[in-house]
């Protein structure tokens, strides 16, 4: 399994240190699971039951569209073309809307784990400006898991997929049962 730190103060380009607080590092102990998730195929069939997600699905006119493009164990890569409905400063990508990216690359490599999670904490390190009509390549990896706990990171570059990175994010998934969905619909 590929997992690239971008965390460390001394591995940091900018010298920063990384995305990841107290909140959203794994504990001793957590480890990393093998997936157990659907395969290529399966993740395929239901991104397209997918569609009214602002994130990823194609219903979502303004939507970022992210579109996954690689999966090498809990690591998962996509991309998203920064549009004009994306802007905060005038030509440039709104910080929400690269969160949103982020926070999609994080949740489906937590969703390859093969359980229920959502998003309980989020982190977000913008590290350059991203112009519209740039594309985001995303990518996000697992960094342990504990009991109902999953611990992610990720980065969005730019440029190339291994351009500079833009933005950087740590994350806490926190486990949930089906009814999550439905409640939540019908609150
Ligand atoms: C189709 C393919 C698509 C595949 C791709 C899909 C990509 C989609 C990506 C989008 C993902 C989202 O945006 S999801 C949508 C945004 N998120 C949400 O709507 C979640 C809203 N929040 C909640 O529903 C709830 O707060 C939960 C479920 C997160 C937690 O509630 P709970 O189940 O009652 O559990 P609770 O006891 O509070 O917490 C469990 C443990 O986690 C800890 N914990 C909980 N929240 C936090 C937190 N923010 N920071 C630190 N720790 C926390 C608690 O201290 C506790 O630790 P301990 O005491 O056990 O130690």
């Amino acid at each position: 399994m590929t997992a690239r730190s971008t965390g460390s103060p001394s591995g940091s380009p900018s010298g920063r240190p990384g995305p990841a607080s107290s909140r959203t590092t794994p504990p001793p102990g957590a480890t990393v699971p093998e997936p157990s998730g659907p395969d290529r195929r399966d993740l395929d069939l239901k991104l397209a039951d997918y569609d009214g997600c602002f994130g990823c699905g194609d219903q979502s006119s303004d939507g970022l569209r992210v579109k996954q493009t690689g999966i090498t164990g809990t690591e998962v890569t996509g991309e998203f073309t920064v549009l004009e409905a994306h802007q905060g400063a005038p030509g440039l990508a709104h910080g929400g809307v690269l969160a949103t990216a982020m926070d999609e690359s994080l949740g489906s490599s937590a969703w390859v784990l093969g359980k229920r999670y959502v998003t309980g904490r989020l982190e977000t390190d913008f590290m350059a400006p991203v112009p519209v009509g740039s594309t985001v390549y995303l990518r996000s990896w697992c960094t342990g898991v504990d009991g109902r706990k999953a611990y992610l990171q990720g980065e969005g570059r730019i440029g190339g997929p291994d351009g500079p990175i833009a933005v950087r994010a740590a994350a806490l998934f926190i486990e949930v049962p089906e009814e999550h969905f439905s409640r939540e619909r019908e609150g």
